[in-house]
């Protein structure tokens, strides 16, 4: 008999798969950040890492399987086969095409779309009731993009959004006011990137508003310029990819943070990108961030925060802008 048959006594077959299944679409950088800041974090116990270059796949499965005995003994795999990914709780989609010279926005987006819909099916179709975690950029039109290609209900298609740009603006006032980031709270919301919306009114330390404190923060009358803090943050991922050719460790850190409070069903509240329609007088089929409580469902709420008429212009403007790139793609 087999030495292992001497070994065990066989009770019941082990589970093949457990609940906190995640699969990682895309090993590039963004990709294998988060997928080792997912391990490392002990999120999930079992990652699958899938793209379409299956040697650069089998080497950093290796890689980290090599590391699974610091990794309380998780297990990692990788295919080019989208069946090892079944009953995954979470996909995560870090895949995309590079920008080309000469690319425009709206050339990334529609060869992001083909690819998405190489991808979405394939994910659907082995764990149809997961959640999508969209990082890919742009990540507002590309989470809108998986929700029409997968067939999702809203809550389960979430995009990074602003969940990054929100902990740089938090990191950066903790460094002006000499008060740990986790003490610093600020939101920022609507559209990923350039376009993204500081909520002045919100921020805070202990619940003193900072803007009680100066009416004119945020504003160019504010002679101590905190709206620095904000095009900081916009400027900063421009300032990462300039120094090291991409950004990494920021956002892998970051979905690793928001598959933690998916996973363990937290209902922690995050700025992600989440289906907007009908809020804010938004009257199209957007994706934008707003602050929402996370967890086995996905989205289950939206904080209904109290915007300016300024900041409500603003996000209204993201989303008209959005609704032109979106209908011009092609499904
Ligand atoms: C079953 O049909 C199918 N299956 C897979 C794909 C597909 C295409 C591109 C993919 C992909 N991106 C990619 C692959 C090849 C080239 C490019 C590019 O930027 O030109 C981008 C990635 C990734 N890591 O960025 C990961 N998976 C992909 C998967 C696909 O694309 C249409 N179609």
């Amino acid at each position: 008999a087999l030495l292992k048959n001497k070994l065990l006594n066989t009770v019941i077959e082990p589970v093949s798969t457990g609940r906190n299944k995640v699969t990682v679409v895309g090993v590039g950088q963004v990709g294998m950040a988060c997928a080792f800041s997912i391990l490392s974090d002990n999120v999930s116990s079992d990652v699958v890492l899938v793209d379409v270059m299956a040697d650069k796949l089998r080497g950093e499965m290796l890689d980290l399987q090599h590391g699974s005995a610091f990794l309380k003994n998780a297990k990692i795999n990788a295919s080019t086969d989208y069946s090892a990914t079944a009953n995954s709780s979470l996909c995560v989609v870090t895949a995309g095409a590079r920008q080309r010279e000469g690319e425009t926005r709206l050339d990334l987006v529609q060869r992001n779309t083909d690819i998405f819909k190489g991808i979405i099916p394939q994910l659907i179709k082995y764990s149809p009731d997961t959640i999508l975690l969209i990082v890919s950029n742009p990540v507002d039109i590309l989470t809108y993009v998986a929700w029409k290609l997968s067939g999702l209900p809203k809550n389960r298609v979430i995009g990074s959004g602003t969940n990054l740009d929100s902990a740089r603006f938090r990191f950066l006032l903790s460094q002006r006011l000499n008060i740990a980031p986790t003490s610093c709270h600020g939101w920022i919301i609507g559209e990923h990137g350039d376009t993204s919306v500081p909520v002045w009114s919100g921020v805070n330390v202990a619940g003193v508003r900072l803007r009680d404190l100066n009416e004119d923060i945020g504003t160019d009358k504010d002679t101590e310029n905190w709206g620095e803090l904000h095009k900081q943050v916009v400027d900063s991922a421009y300032e990462v990819i300039k120094l090291k050719g991409y950004t990494s460790w920021a956002i892998g850190l970051s979905i690793a943070n928001l598959a933690s409070a998916i996973l363990r069903n937290s209902n922690q509240v995050h700025a992600v990108s989440t289906m907007v329609t009908g809020y804010h007088g938004i009257k199209n089929d957007v994706f934008l961030s707003l602050p929402c409580t996370l967890g086995e469902g996905g989205v289950s709420s939206i904080v209904k925060q109290k915007l300016t008429e300024g900041e409500t212009a603003l996000l209204q403007k993201s989303a008209d802008m959005m609704h032109e790139v979106q209908k011009d793609l092609k499904f």
